[in-house]
């Protein structure tokens, strides 16, 4: 199997999702896969919060964003059946193979999402959870059931909602809003363009059959690349930005000034590869490279703000 095989299969959902009914269907339906990433970034928004809150409530905080942010999957897996079951990449998820109804995700869905809503409210603030309930409005209804539809700045915009979890974190610590939590939204706002075109350059087959107006199947795919590039171009220095206001060291400094070069030259070999094999693996790669920087980068962010915090408590 070639890499780009291997990497391609890596992001089918058929390879994994398996079983018939019950728990694992329902699990699948929270897209933990995707999520998880999400959830980190909550989880550094709460961290890096100043103040601190008592871990049980963090803990608490953190559950609900996780919950939200599953239950939002599920009901953008409800609306989007009908173009999931054309597409190969998410035919198998569970309502289009049939392993769970629509009205079954629907109230999955809405339930766990007045849930977490709700039980962050009263542990720990609401205006948290106002934020939270946003977040998923946005992309389930904003991003899902229309922008999707109808722009290819569909995920330019709905990639906002995306990027709110960290504030949501935040929020929970503090109960307001912050220019360091705005940063971080900032940061994952400028990621999204090239984490999902590049993957929608592979995947353009899809969204063209399925008549969702990506951005390679309305302005083509050199367009794409173009964007891509200026987008990485724009990320690169954002990324540096908690360096350069203060709010991160020196450590995070010269990872964040590493991994922005280094997401450059990945969009730089999108953006001058445009044929063949060579030009699916580029877009692959920077995919797959898309998720290592954002992990990275907010895995530095946590790892230098908690040695540091243990640093100044021993002296
Ligand atoms: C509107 C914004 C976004 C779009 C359209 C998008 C789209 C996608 C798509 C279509 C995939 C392919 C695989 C799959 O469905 O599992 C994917 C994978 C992934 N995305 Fe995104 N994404 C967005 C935002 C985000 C955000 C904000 C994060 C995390 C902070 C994220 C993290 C991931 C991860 C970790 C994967 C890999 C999952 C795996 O291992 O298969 N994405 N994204
Ligand atoms: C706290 C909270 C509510 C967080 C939500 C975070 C969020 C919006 C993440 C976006 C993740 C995602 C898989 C987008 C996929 O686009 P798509 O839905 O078009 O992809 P698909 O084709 O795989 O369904």
């Amino acid at each position: 199997m070639s890499l780009a095989d291997a990497q391609g299969q890596m992001i089918d959902e058929t390879a994994w999702s398996g079983g018939h009914g019950g728990v694992s269907d329902y699990f699948a339906l929270l897209k933990p896969r995707v999520m998880s990433l999400v959830i980190f970034t909550a989880l550094v928004g709460i961290v890096l919060a100043p103040g601190g809150i008592h871990p049980v409530l963090a803990a608490t905080a953190l559950l609900c964003i996780a919950i939200g942010a599953g239950a939002s999957g599920a009901l953008n897996m409800w609306y989007d059946a009908d173009i999931d079951s054309v597409m190969s990449r998410t035919r198998n998820r569970p309502i289009p193979a049939g392993r769970v109804t629509g009205s079954e995700a629907l109230a999955f869905g809405l339930t766990l999402s007045g849930f977490s809503v709700f039980v962050l409210g009263l542990l720990v603030n609401w205006f948290a959870a106002a934020l939270l309930a946003f977040t998923i409005f946005f992309y389930v209804v904003i991003y899902t059931m229309w922008l999707k539809r109808s722009t290819p700045q569909n995920i330019v915009i709905g990639g906002a909602a995306g990027a709110f979890p960290p504030v949501v974190g935040w929020a929970a610590v503090t109960g307001s809003v912050s220019l360091e939590s705005l940063v971080l939204f900032l940061i994952i706002f400028m990621w999204t363009p090239p984490h999902f075109w590049a993957l929608a350059l592979f995947k353009s087959g899809d969204y063209q059959a399925a008549n969702v107006p990506m951005m390679p199947v309305v302005a083509g795919e050199n367009s794409t690349r173009n964007q891509i590039f200026v987008y990485s171009l724009a990320l690169a220095p954002v990324g540096v930005l908690p360096w350069l206001m203060g709010f991160a060291g020196f450590a995070y400094g010269a990872v964040s000034v590493a991994l922005g070069v280094a997401f450059i030259i990945f969009a730089y070999r999108v953006w001058t590869t445009r044929e063949g094999d060579a030009a699916r693996r580029a877009s692959i790669r920077l995919f797959s490279f898309s998720i290592l920087y954002l992990f990275l980068l907010f895995a530095v962010l946590l790892g230098e703000h908690l040695v540091t915090a243990f640093v100044s408590g021993l002296a």
